[in-house]
């Protein structure tokens, strides 16, 4: 399981590191994950990186879903390592999900059986890094490591087409169980949750698309390092610093909780709650941002009165491209217990079922909760009942999408027909898919049902 980093693989080197973590062998070793969609160029920054190591001795674990693992082998062929005696390899399956179990025995052996500075953790192109970053704290793993960063490579070109006003040729990403899944909600995740993100094969777009790009991903997550390059050419300093922060801000959030104070200006109205309660914002932050080069804004949608739930469907379900990012609440008339989430990244969006609002426990829960819940936007008649969505995007019509969403609004307590809203708390219903519009709506999935 161990190896020697061919640029640095000299006895010397080696008992030196030995000799560094035997002298603290309780340091935790720094682990960087580095995520990001099927080819977006994770194998090529990995080997840049243990190309231009220098003195660091870095361990690499490479997670591929197929049964052969063509990354370790490339890592491995590029670097003068070997599989097995240089690279851990991880293969049939993704880190994430079915394989963190595998992925927390081979990280802790790896630490018991060899001493190394720092370890490198490539996740196959369907992995969500957030759950691969979690094991590291949260397993017999935690007692070895510290999550250093979370680097998300973004392939400029497909991101553009996905989300820039392109237009994909590649819309689902394959997961390991054959089951697909919308590339754009895996983007949107792997962007969301990155200490760095870099912005690969910029030698295929042009300034203005990198620009947009770029926007869109301070977008959905403010404050994010930012990288831009060709081929993984970036400092691996730059790469394996510590950057981690589990709280680091996600834009939906960062306008939500922006616009918190402002939301009870629709409550106790004349029981629509459907005064103007729409506030627009800059990019993620929460300014106006009228300077946004490519017209990256966002907005919040709050209202106090339930949602037609077909109506929504047809709504939500059909939001127009210029919207990249939504995601919040939905209160939905005729299953008036449930709170529903809604998210939605480019193409694709889902409704899930939360599980109930507070407003439907005991009194006394309800209060225990709000104690220590003093944020929660509370209404003296509906408790915490809300539609409470957040818009990200380019050029987004504000005011008709806020129509087109007041006019399903309904009194609290009206009665609808039949909903094919999930109530189990978990359970989610597809509004809309990539290249999967038409069968929806044959199934009468919610796109365009109208
Ligand atoms: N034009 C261009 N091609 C690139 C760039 N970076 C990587 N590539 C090419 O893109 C292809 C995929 O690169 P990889 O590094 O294998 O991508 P990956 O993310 O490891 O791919 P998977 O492991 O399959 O998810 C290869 O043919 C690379 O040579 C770049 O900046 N520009």
């Amino acid at each position: 399981m161990s190896f020697t980093n061919n640029h640095v693989g000299s006895r010397a080197f080696i008992s030196e590191a030995a000799e560094r973590q035997s002298m603290n062998p309780h340091e935790a070793i720094p682990v960087t994950v580095l995520g990001g969609s099927l080819g977006a160029g994770k194998t090529t920054l990995l080997n840049h990186l243990l190309t231009n190591a220098g003195d660091r001795d870095i361990a690499v674990l490479v997670n591929d879903m197929g049964a052969v693992n063509v990354d370790a082998e490339l890592v491995a062929s590029e670097s003068d390592l070997s599989v097995g005696n240089g690279v851990t390899e991880l293969s049939n399956g993704c880190i994430c999900c079915e394989l963190q179990d595998d992925l927390e025995t081979a990280v802790v052996r790896l630490a018991r059986e060899r001493s190394f500075d720092h370890l490198v953790v490539e996740a196959s192109g369907v992995s969500e890094p957030g759950p691969v970053a979690r094991l590291f704290v949260t397993s017999r793993a935690a007692a070895r490591y510290e999550v250093a960063g979370l680097v998300t490579v973004v392939d400029v070109r497909l991101f553009a087409d996905t989300f820039v006003g392109g237009d994909p040729e590649r819309t689902v990403a394959e997961e390991s169980d054959g089951g697909v899944r919308p590339l754009s909600d895996l983007l949107v995740e792997q962007v969301e949750s990155a200490d760095i993100v870099v912005l690969n094969k910029r030698d295929l777009v042009a300034d203005a698309e990198l620009g947009a790009v770029r926007e869109v991903v301070e977008a959905l997550r403010p404050d994010v390092e930012i990288a831009e390059t060709a081929y993984g050419n970036v400092a691996t300093k730059r790469l394996l610093a510590s950057l981690h922060d589990p709280d680091a801000p996600v834009g939906w959030r960062t306008v939500l909780d922006g616009n918190e104070g402002d939301s009870r200006v629709s409550d106790g109205d004349d029981g629509h709650g459907d005064g103007d309660d729409s506030h627009r914002h800059g990019h993620g932050h929460n300014t106006s941002h009228a300077e946004a080069t490519y017209g990256i804004t966002s907005f919040v949608y709050r209202r106090r009165a339930p949602l037609d739930p077909d109506g929504a469907a047809a709504v939500l379900g059909s939001l127009p491209d210029s919207v990249v990012r939504a995601k919040g609440s939905l209160w939905l008339a005729g299953t008036e217990s449930v709170h529903y989430t809604y998210s939605q990244a480019g193409p694709s969006a889902t409704v899930t079922a939360a599980g109930p609002w507070i407003a439907t426990r005991p009194s006394f829960e309800q209060d225990a909760y709000r104690r220590n819940h003093p944020e929660l936007d509370w209404h003296d008649t509906y408790g915490d009942r809300r539609t409470e969505l957040v818009f990200i995007g380019r050029d987004i019509d504000e005011a008709g999408l806020a129509e087109a969403l007041d006019e399903q609004l309904l009194e609290p307590g009206a009665s609808v027909a039949d909903t094919r809203y999930p109530t189990e708390a978990g359970k989610e219903r597809r509004l809309a898919e990539p290249g999967r519009k038409e069968r929806l709506t044959a199934m009468g999935g919610g796109a365009g049902d109208e």
